[in-house]
């Protein structure tokens, strides 16, 4: 069996005296689409930093592939294949989508060139095509967000981490991002998605983890994570659990 893309193993993440990721393992199965929820500060983020190189594990390992990268620096990380987006939008506000996405390709293109030749290329795959000479100062948060999607395309990566894209857009807007993450899953790229908003993951996910308080509480297909007691618990209570499986029974019976 091929090793899968994405492994971690015993991650600790302590800052100071608190223990933000405690001893937490899973691994990620190429071309998998991995929801990652949990209540506010149950290390989700704090996960993804490590995963790319913005923070050090106290302990374990994380590889892609069978290269270790835990410990390397977030270029070097981003060199090996995982690329990101922030929770809130990161982007060179004065510049141009096309410049900003230009900027993100030349940190894996040899030449200006080849990064503007990249930018276009992702701007063809995102539908961004018209957007390109836009001041991104002047986008609505949406088209922001996708922005910052096609940054993180730009670096051609193997692994996509994706953190609270939902937050701020309109129901319409969050079924257009909807749309653009499956279809790169539906590509081929392997893609982790923190999200508060339960029926992204729903819709989303092929499988779940969920975190509290640091600690990996559960794991496994959205519907049977969904109605984890543990997790029904720790963070979606019992009002939405039932909320869920009458909706699942529903679409069930269309
Ligand atoms: N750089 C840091 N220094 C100190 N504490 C931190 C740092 N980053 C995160 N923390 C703490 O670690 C814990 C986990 O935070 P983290 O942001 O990973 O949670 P989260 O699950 O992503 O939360 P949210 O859903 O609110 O974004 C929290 O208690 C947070 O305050």
């Amino acid at each position: 069996m091929s090793a899968p893309l994405l492994r971690v193993d015993n991650m600790t993440v302590r800052f100071g005296g608190l223990v933000a990721v405690n001893d937490v393992s899973f691994a990620v199965d190429e071309g998998e689409l991995l929801g990652i929820i949990g209540p506010n500060g149950a290390g989700k983020t704090t996960s993804f930093n490590a995963v790319a190189g913005a923070v050090r594990p106290t302990s374990g390992t994380i590889r892609i592939g069978d290269q270790l990268i835990s410990g390397r620096p977030p270029e070097r990380v981003a060199r090996m294949g995982v690329a990101r987006t922030f929770q809130s939008v990161r982007l060179f506000r004065s510049m141009t989508v096309a410049e900003n996405v230009t900027l993100a390709a030349s940190t894996v293109c040899l030449t200006m060139a080849a990064a503007g030749r990249r930018a276009a290329e992702v701007a063809e795959l995102l539908g961004m095509e018209a957007l390109q000479g836009a001041q991104v100062d002047a986008l609505p948060l949406a088209d922001q967000k996708r922005v910052e999607i096609a940054r993180a395309l730009a670096l051609a990566p193997r692994l996509l981490l994706l953190d609270e894209m939902m937050s701020g857009l309109t129901d319409q807007e969050t079924r257009a991002i909807i749309g653009v993450i499956r279809k790169l899953n539906d590509g081929g790229l392997t893609i982790i998605v923190i999200e508060h908003v339960l029926r992204v993951i729903m819709e989303l996910s092929h499988r779940v983890l969920v975190l509290d308080h640091g600690v990996l509480i559960a794991q496994g297909p959205p519907r049977e994570v969904m109605t984890d007691p543990h997790v029904v618990e720790a963070y979606i209570g019992r009002q939405a659990a039932q909320t869920f499986r009458e909706h699942e029974t529903l679409r069930e019976q269309r």
